[in-house]
């Protein structure tokens, strides 16, 4: 599965994401759920309610608070097509956690008791909740499995690290392994997969039903053909050339589609480049992220 990814997986790179890998999921960045007004969605958020994307099934993400502000969201969602809801209770960050959403949720289970069976009723389709393995303690997720079971939850994305940790240290899959072993609900392993020879390894080591993965997605789409065994699993650097240019190349037409203006067009390509890590790619990655055109960064792209 592709992750959510704020500012990274719009509609547009999820379109190439499933042209080049074709992820048997891909999810929407969160969408915020308003508490205020009755219409629950931004404009831009409501053009991204959907069943499916390109023939692959799309999982809305909704990051709110409150029982009504939620369900009234997922009502409306599924009233314009959506069919997989998923809760966030991981975003570490900023507003979200003042707010007590995405992950600092994990700090009112009391809440959640009350929140989860609420959504269920309201979501015909899926829903599921993607998690961290604790607010600050890592052993939280064991005393909120029962809550999710019990709220009739169909699966789960678990995230082992905690909250308050946010991207600190290493995903601590051992967890995965612990809570596949102690629940009957699919469990989806999320964190640091880095190639898809690490992703057949974390299936085989934990269990988990599936695999989902951002930030190695955002540097090379053709992952999910990888783990499947539709592309090279380790390809040689000419090819590793090849893929990063069609990726790019093959980006650059549809942002400039979707975003408006020159600058928006190249920030948002280069916001890409910063996940693109393989060092022999650094000059050039380095390069585009100074271009100033979108021609100059085309002919660097070419150099690839
Ligand atoms: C830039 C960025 C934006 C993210 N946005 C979201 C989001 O909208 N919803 C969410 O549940 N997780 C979000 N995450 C977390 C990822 O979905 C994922 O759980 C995390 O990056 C770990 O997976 P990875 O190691 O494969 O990247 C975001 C992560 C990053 C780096």
């Amino acid at each position: 599965m592709l992750a959510p990814m704020q500012g990274l997986t719009n509609s547009a790179m999820r379109r190439l994401v499933i042209d080049r890998g074709r992820p048997e999921v891909v999810f929407t960045e969160f969408l915020r759920v308003s508490g205020v007004s009755r219409r629950r969605f931004g404009r831009r958020d409501m053009a991204d309610i959907a069943a499916e994307q390109d023939g692959v099934p799309l999982v809305v993400q909704l990051v709110g608070h409150g029982v009504e502000p939620l369900v009234d969201a997922a009502l409306i969602a599924r009233d314009n097509g959506a069919r997989h809801l998923n809760l966030n209770l991981g975003c570490p960050y900023g507003r979200m956690t003042t707010a007590a959403t995405g992950g600092a949720l994990l700090q009112y289970p009391e809440r959640l008791a009350e929140l989860l069976p609420a959504l269920r009723r309201a979501i015909a389709g899926g829903f599921s909740v993607k998690l961290r393995a604790g607010y600050e303690d890592p052993r939280q997720i064991f005393s909120l499995l029962p809550l999710l079971e019990d709220a009739g939850v169909d699966w789960l994305v678990l995230h082992p690290r905690t909250v308050v940790q946010k991207y600190a240290g290493e995903a601590d899959h051992r967890l995965t392994a612990e809570v596949v072993a102690r629940t009957r609900l699919p469990v989806i392993a999320n964190g640091d997969i880095r190639s898809a020879a690490e992703g057949r390894l974390m299936l085989e080591r934990t269990g988990a039903a599936g695999l989902m993965i951002g930030r190695a997605a955002m540097a090379d789409p053709l992952i999910f053909a990888r783990l499947r065994g539709d592309a090279p699993g380790i390809p040689d650097l000419e090819q590793q050339a090849r893929d990063l240019h069609g990726y790019l190349q093959g980006l650059l037409p549809l942002y400039r589609e979707r975003f408006c203006g020159e600058k928006q067009v190249l920030d948002k390509m280069k916001n890409v480049l910063l996940f693109i890590d393989q060092p022999a790619f650094a000059d050039t990655v380095r390069r585009l992220k100074k271009s100033r055109t979108i021609p100059a960064f085309a002919r660097l792209l070419e150099e690839l």
